[in-house]
């Protein structure tokens, strides 16, 4: 069953055009990714569910109704998680969350509960502490508890765990899946990849504003099954030419981490010979070569030239 449904969703901020005619479809009970580089519009997509912004032209149906502006009973179900911290730093964690999930109509006993009970699925303990002491980590967990303690339909989270700790993310990924285990339907938004693999049930990549592929991770990758990446340590990459590279028939993508080089190259060709053809005429001595598993990081540079995190 479509939970969302969005139709040539087009938002543009003066001549800059942050959404051009894009669409998805959010299936009711899956975590959904939403996969983009910095800037793709995924912040914009998101704002304009919430009621944030307003669209340009589009549409976007919530459970098969059209989406109005200040929809009390949509907003209801929705929680959100906003990319930039939204908890105010002089109170403590139980006042963010109790008056976050105030403004849901919670009262009495059932917001303090639901408050302690959304702050204990976050890992975080009720103190007197204010939460401007509490770590970049603990303020990501924080934000997330404010957003569910009216218990959403849907939570939509904007990139929840940017410059947090491994364990931090390791808890936000874990209490995504038990809620999306517990009935909730999640968007996710983010450029780490991994984070994507890892969640995500549908997946849709988005860049300028466009959606330029989706579906499950495999289908994703099943987009470059034609290609083999290996990653090439060499000596020395001084004189290495990226674009002489991009020259040779097959090779689809080249990248330069210190002295690695990961080469993405098309099955059929002999584009490998010709590949270590050009590092031997360079002088240059190959160490090691291994071949590598396919990522959505690779469908990303296979379809726009860049890496996510350009
Ligand atoms: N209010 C605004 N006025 C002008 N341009 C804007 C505004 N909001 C967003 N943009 C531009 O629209 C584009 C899409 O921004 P958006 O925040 O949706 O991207 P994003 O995919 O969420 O990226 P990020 O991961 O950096 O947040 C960017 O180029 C941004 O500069």
């Amino acid at each position: 069953m479509k939970y969302i449904d969005i139709n040539n969703l087009y938002k543009s901020f003066g001549d800059f055009v942050a959404l051009e005619n894009l669409n998805l479809t959010i299936e009711k009970g899956e975590i959904f990714g939403l996969l983009g580089p910095n800037g793709a519009g995924k912040s914009t997509a998101i704002n304009i569910l919430t009621n944030i912004l307003d669209k340009d032209r589009g549409s976007i149906k919530v459970l098969n109704k059209e989406l109005k502006r200040n929809d009390r009973n949509i907003k209801g179900k929705m929680g959100l998680v906003p990319q930039d911290l939204a908890i105010f730093e002089d109170m403590t964690s139980l006042e963010n969350v109790m008056f976050f999930a105030s403004l849901y109509g919670l009262k009495g006993r059932e917001l303090k509960e639901n408050s302690l009970k959304a702050l204990e699925f976050v890992g975080l303990e009720n103190t007197k502490k204010l939460s401007k002491t509490f770590s970049g980590g603990m303020k990501r967990r924080l934000n997330i508890a404010c957003a569910i303690a009216h218990n959403p339909e849907i939570l939509i989270l904007d990139e929840p765990t940017v410059g947090i700790d491994p364990q931090s993310r390791n808890h936000i990924m874990k209490s995504i899946q038990t809620l999306n285990k517990n009935g909730c339907t999640i968007i996710y938004t983010t450029h780490y990849m991994e984070e994507v693999e890892t969640l995500c049930n549908n997946i849709v990549i988005i860049d300028k504003g466009k959606v330029i592929a989706n579906g499950d991770k495999n289908s994703l990758k099943a987009i470059i099954s034609d290609k083999n990446k290996f990653e090439v340590l060499v000596d020395d990459v001084t004189y290495i030419n990226k674009n002489e590279l991009l020259e040779i028939v097959g090779v689809d993508s080249i990248e330069f981490k210190e002295n690695k080089i990961y080469v993405s190259l098309d099955r059929e060709l002999s584009s490998l010979n010709e590949f270590i053809l050009y590092l031997s005429s360079k002088n240059i001595k190959i160490l090691d070569i291994k071949s590598k598993i396919v990522t959505l990081e690779d469908v990303f540079l296979n379809l726009t030239g860049r890496t996510l995190r350009d």
